[in-house]
């Protein structure tokens, strides 16, 4: 997919003030700091578009991108860091747990895991919490380039098996990225240009 416009709409911590035309979304969750600000960027090659940040927490609020003026790529705050206190470290914000809950044109999740660590339990619970909502998500791997091909399947493989023998049945899809090195790129976009025309397509009949 050719990526012709890509543009910031707004920011915002209330579901129902979100853009409220009927296009499909795609959201970034994950721990704060795995990558997901930058992966936005990497798919739609605009540097600067969602603010990234070496210090966990930059992400704020929830942020609408209007991508080739018919989808949208959400970016999220990250979860499991607060500078405030200890207490709201582990918990999911009650605005994003919203936005999850109704967003009824949020067409896939995107989980962001940094491919160097093993399955955190604030992801199981996370991913859980989805499954049991019925909110269809895939798993996306992140700074691939940290690693070597050999080690990037090890682990991709080692957390796949270790979530089929926790929690899940059958292992979510999942993509193995880099932002700084472009890695997932196509694959990515290819994932949501089919479900774009299983939307569109869907919403003609
Ligand atoms: N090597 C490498 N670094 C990356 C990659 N993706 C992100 N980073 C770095 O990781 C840090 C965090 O990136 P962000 O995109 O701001 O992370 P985020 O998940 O949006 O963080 P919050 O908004 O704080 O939740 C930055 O220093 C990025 O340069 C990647 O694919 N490879
Ligand atoms: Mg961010």
């Amino acid at each position: 997919m050719k990526i012709k416009s890509a543009n910031f709409v707004m920011s915002n911590s209330e579901v129902s003030k979100c853009p409220n035309e009927y296009l499909p979304e795609y959201a970034f969750i994950g721990r704060s700091n795995v990558g997901k600000s930058s992966l936005i960027n990497m798919l739609t090659e605009r540097k600067h578009l969602a603010k990234t940040s070496g210090r966990p927490g930059k992400t704020q609020l929830i942020n609408h991108f209007k991508i080739n003026d018919n989808w949208f790529l959400v970016d999220l705050p990250g979860y499991g860091y607060a500078r405030v206190s200890k207490k709201s470290k582990k918990t999911f914000q009650k605005y994003i747990t919203n936005y999850f809950e109704q967003r009824e044109q949020l067409v896939c999740s995107f989980v962001l895991v940094d491919i160097r660590h093993e399955p955190q339990p604030i992801d199981m619970e996370f991913m859980q919490w989805l499954g049991e909502n019925g909110i269809p998500f895939c798993i996306i791997f992140t700074k691939a380039d940290k690693l070597k091909p050999a080690v990037i399947m090890k682990n991709v493989h080692g957390y796949l098996q270790k979530m089929t023998e926790d929690i899940w049945e059958e292992a979510p899809d999942y993509f193995v990225t880099s932002s700084s090195k472009a890695i997932g790129r196509d694959e990515v976009l290819s994932f949501i240009d089919s479900v774009n025309e299983e939307f569109f397509a869907n919403k003609k009949a």
